[in-house]
């Protein structure tokens, strides 16, 4: 029997190559997951006011079940801003600029947070799964591919993302965590859906 389609709802090609990654060494997923690239609606809040939004309005427009992902990178010297802002943040600012945020402060140290959301469909609730990487912000090393990759150096390892494999980073990143909480509720989905 062929799997139900599960749409992830984002434009960012790096996020979507690293959940294929991760879900590709997985215990088999219940879904085949396909990409839509929508403009949605990026709310102010917290985190997770950001992710509910964004999920239910891609449900709406999909007209099927759907996953979202949000990721924040929080400085606690900053009490976690920017936060769910980053995005803005590291556009207009860029490596330099972010570590020179943290100047003032001894405290350099920041957490990467992965927010999935899932909504089985239009109008249904909006279910959320976090995953949290604690690290530091420091001056760039490493290949500048993703985001903020090369400033977030991951505690206990001496690493920045950027300086990590793809394998490395996927097995202890914040997507991974998150996408793990994810998987585990979708995987309970399939069993109930074949044992009905
Ligand atoms: O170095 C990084 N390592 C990561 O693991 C990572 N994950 C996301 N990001 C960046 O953080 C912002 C999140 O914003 P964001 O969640 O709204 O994403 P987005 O707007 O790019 O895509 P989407 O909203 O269509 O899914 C964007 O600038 C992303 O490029 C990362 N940077
Ligand atoms: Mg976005």
């Amino acid at each position: 029997m062929s799997k139900p389609m599960l749409t992830f709802v984002t434009g960012n090609a790096n996020k979507l190559k690293e959940v294929r990654a991760i879900l590709a060494s997985a215990p088999s997923f219940p879904f085949e997951l396909v990409n839509r690239d929508l403009d949605t609606i990026e709310v102010q809040g917290t985190t997770q006011d950001v992710a509910r939004a964004k999920c239910s309005e891609a449900a709406k427009i999909i007209q099927g079940p759907v996953i979202t992902e949000d990721t924040a990178l929080g400085f606690s010297a900053l009490k976690d801003l920017p936060g769910a802002y980053i995005k803005d943040f590291l556009k207009a600012l860029g490596h330099d600029g972010l570590n020179s945020m943290l100047a003032g402060f001894e405290d350099k140290s920041g957490t990467a947070l992965c927010t999935f959301a899932y909504s089985s469909g239009p109008g249904a609730e909006v279910l959320l799964f976090e995953g949290r990487t604690a690290g530091s912000i420091v001056p760039a090393r490493g290949p500048s591919n993703f985001g903020w990759d090369p400033i977030f150096e991951v505690q206990g390892s001496g690493k920045t993302y950027a300086e990590m494999s793809a394998e490395e980073k996927n097995k202890l990143s914040h997507r991974y965590k998150a996408l793990a909480l994810l998987q585990e509720h979708l995987l309970g989905i399939g069993r109930r859906s074949e044992a009905s």
